[in-house]
């Protein structure tokens, strides 16, 4: 994998923290439904204050009714908890696994009862999203201060946070070998397939994009581009930023075998009001919009994690429903999952934090972008666009 050597470095060393030594890691979720019942609750309490119309939570209803109420996010989380555990146990780390979310039971503040009812102080938290946004990385840190507030825990317990990981191996190789094994399966079943590789990831508002991220602009003046093609805005702009060059170090990756292969960041899962910009192509109208030569299309939903509902509903059902009406063939290849370098990866970037006895060396820092290593706290105003809540992890 090459490095981009086109944008210099982010000036984060002042945002690096030294290591120490961490009573416990928290493994800070999304959460989502697990029965019917829960869907509207939840639906609630994701959309609490943000104006989301009616219609558009009756529709994401139905995703989730589809599938008997149920998200896989937290089978997934807890499977990833259980992985980490025993990664964690193999290297003789001697750090217990909690786990919380933002918007279902086990809550952050649960989680956070636990582990100061179980003697833990200083606590290391893995976010299970790998890009900077608000949604992203600040909403958790916000949510995380609220619970350490709502359960009277400020000043008991002491919240870190890993790095933004979007640049980090443990994330990267696994999705390099999701993309070369779905441009194998399609080149497989037809030899002269022309594949094109569609990077999906969350759509936000280009207001969030344009803010996502710390507000410098590269060192040499110029602004980070986001939103549409070849669009470019003053500020933050790090969301597509950081996607587009995993998007170009995976293609890159996977050039020994597929060189020259065609591929695009593209967006999913836009809600809010029809009026406000939000981040574009759509998945869908990209589909749509590929040229004639295209035969077959990969899907690698580079913006999560896991395979949960919006990968579920939005790609399995959806994006592979407008491949098939224009007669494409298409390979929607996994999340990094659980996928043992992942979790190894996840486990490394503790290490780069967490040090067995005070002194001792942290574990290297790598990224193989030139935009990382990235920051361990953030500047104040990052991903900053609405009100400023207390928040954890920053400067
Ligand atoms: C950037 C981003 C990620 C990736 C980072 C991360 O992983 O955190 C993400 C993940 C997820 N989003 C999820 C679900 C939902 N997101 C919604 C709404 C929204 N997401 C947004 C952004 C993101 N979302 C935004 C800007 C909104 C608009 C409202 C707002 O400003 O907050 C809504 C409301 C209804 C709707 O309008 O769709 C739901 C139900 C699930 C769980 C899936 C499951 O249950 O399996 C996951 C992992
Ligand atoms: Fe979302």
């Amino acid at each position: 994998m090459s490095q981009d050597t086109t944008l210099p470095p982010l000036a984060a060393s002042s945002r690096i923290l030294p290591a120490t030594t961490y009573d416990a890691i928290l493994l800070a979720g999304f959460g989502g439904p697990e029965g019917q019942d829960d869907v509207i609750p939840y639906l609630r309490n994701v959309t609490r204050g943000r104006g989301i119309p009616d219609e558009r939570l009756e529709e994401v209803a139905h995703h989730y009714r589809h599938f008997g109420g149920i998200s896989p996010i937290n089978d997934q989380n807890r499977a990833l908890k259980a992985a980490l555990e025993a990664e964690i146990a193999e290297r003789g780390l001697g750090l217990p696994v909690y786990w919380g979310n933002r918007f279902w039971a086990p809550y952050f503040a649960d989680a956070l009862r636990e582990l100061h009812a179980d003697g833990h102080r200083k606590v290391l938290v893995l976010v299970t999203t790998a890009f900077s946004s608000y949604s992203g990385c600040r909403a958790y840190r916000e949510d995380l201060a609220t619970a350490l507030a709502e359960t009277g825990l400020e000043g008991e317990l002491e919240l870190h946070k890993v790095r933004q990981y979007f640049d980090h191996p443990g994330f990267v190789t696994p999705n390099v070998a999701a993309v070369r094994s779905g441009l194998h399966q399609l080149v497989e079943s037809d030899s002269g397939a022309q594949p094109h590789v569609l990077f999906a990831t969350h759509s936000i508002p280009t207001a969030a994009a344009d803010l996502s991220g710390p507000r410098e602009a590269r060192p040499d003046g110029t602004a980070v581009p986001t939103g549409g093609e070849n669009e470019w805005h003053a500020g933050g702009g790090w969301y597509v930023e950081q996607q587009r060059a995993v998007a170009a170090l995976i293609m890159d990756a996977v050039g020994d075998e597929f060189p020259g292969v065609d591929w695009s960041l593209v967006f999913q899962s836009r809600s809010g009001a029809p009026e406000v910009p939000w981040l574009e192509p759509d998945i869908n109208d990209a589909i749509e919009a590929l040229p004639e030569s295209v035969t077959g299309v990969v899907i690698s939903p580079i913006g999560f994690v896991s395979d949960h509902m919006e990968v579920a509903w939005d790609l399995d059902n959806e994006a592979l429903e407008t491949c098939a009406e224009r007669g494409l063939a298409a390979v929607r290849v996994p999340t990094v999952g659980i996928d043992p370098a992942f979790v190894a990866g996840l486990v490394d970037l503790v290490e780069e934090r967490h040090v067995a006895r005070e002194g001792d060396s942290p574990r290297e820092r790598v990224a193989l972008t030139a935009l990382g290593p990235w920051q361990d706290v953030c500047p104040t105003d990052c991903c900053l666009g609405r009100a400023p809540k207390p928040t954890v992890a920053s400067a």
